[in-house]
């Protein structure tokens, strides 16, 4: 695949890890080729996660993939919303990155949780920004993740609700000006529909995958999902989404704004990263109130101002 980085500046060390480190618990997450533990640093104490990767991969080396994916934790190491790389180990099987510990885990639980532990409109406008701090951070550099999904954005802490950290870069990659990357990447349901049509892939490929992700953290539906994996591709390629007023009942017009300023089948057309962080849904001095129908409105100004008059009387014999 072209467009891998081939050069970091993480040494890789090759005494055993177990050396240094002591695994904690049990897996926190598993991929084809790679699983992740919890360990804590024996001469610090300090927790971290380690990524076991697997150097060969249906009999192909495999290891300048994992070499790519060291040299973009790198880069994105000066973004605080990008998980930090702190060592990486060798050996003859495998390659061991050790990254920071975000114990809130995936916010795709809390997307997926009941209504009183799911996330509020205040919450989504907070965490989609910080998304939008550290994608951007990516695309300044020219890389794309390609992998934007619940499962891959993390939280420092649940309860209290912390910031988020973005993983697992085992797609990403530099896009190349000239050369196109044409190949099937990313989960279905976050998937663009120009990597469905084999055209060419660019840093609108990830705002495609926010819109989606802001979809999912706002309502807990999947916009895309359908029955079969064709179903979801036919969706994706159609845009065919609905905003139903259940799904959004409580939510602001300019969220639905947002989105749908991302979920635009064509790439030039969809707004960048640094738009984003400028549209009104993410920088009203209040959070956008779910706009009423007037109606409702009028009647509760009326009982408002009942009120009012109520307590200036009884103010006023008094
Ligand atoms: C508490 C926890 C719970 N669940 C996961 N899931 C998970 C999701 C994606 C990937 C894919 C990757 N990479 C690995 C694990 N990671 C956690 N903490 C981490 C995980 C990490 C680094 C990223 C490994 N730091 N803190």
């Amino acid at each position: 695949m072209s467009c891998l980085l081939s050069h970091t500046h993480t040494p890789l060390r090759e005494e055993p890890f177990l050396s240094s480190y002591r695994l904690v618990g049990k897996e926190l997450g598993r991929g084809k080729f790679a699983v992740v533990r919890k360990c804590v640093e024996l001469s610090s104490g300090k927790e971290y996660a380690a990524k076991f990767l697997r150097k060969r991969r249906k009999g192909e080396d495999c290891r300048s993939d994992i070499i790519n994916e060291i040299a973009i934790l790198e880069m994105a190491r000066l973004s605080p919303y990008v998980v930090d790389l702190h060592e990486v180990y060798e050996t003859n099987s495998e390659i061991v990155l050790v990254m920071e510990y975000a114990a809130g885990g995936e916010i795709f639980e809390q997307c997926v949780a009941d209504q009183d532990e799911a996330f509020t409109e205040k919450d989504v406008v907070r965490l989609i920004s910080q998304i939008l701090q550290g994608v951007l951070h990516l695309h300044r550099s020219n890389v794309v993740h390609l992998d934007l999904k619940p499962q891959n954005i993390l939280l420092t802490s649940s309860s209290p609700l912390g910031d988020i950290r973005i993983v697992d870069f085992g797609l990403s990659r530099q896009v190349d000006a000239i050369k196109e990357i044409r190949e099937i990447l990313g989960t279905p349901e976050y998937v663009a529909p120009e990597v469905l049509s084999y055209e060419p892939i660019s840093t609108a490929t990830d705002m495609w995958s926010v819109g989606v992700l802001t979809y999912v953290m706002l309502t807990g539906v999947s916009p895309f999902l359908g029955d079969t994996k064709q179903e979801t591709f036919l969706n994706i390629s159609q845009v065919n989404i609905q905003y139903s007023q259940e799904d959004f009942q409580g939510i602001s017009e300019p969220a639905i704004d947002f989105i749908k300023s991302l979920l635009v089948k064509n790439p030039r057309k969809r707004i960048r990263a640094d738009q984003c962080l400028k549209h009104p849904w993410l920088n009203s001095a209040t959070e956008s109130e779910p706009l009423k129908d007037t109606a409702v409105e009028k009647e509760e100004r009326e009982a408002e101002v009942t009120e009012e008059i109520v307590l200036l009387a009884a103010y006023t014999v008094h």
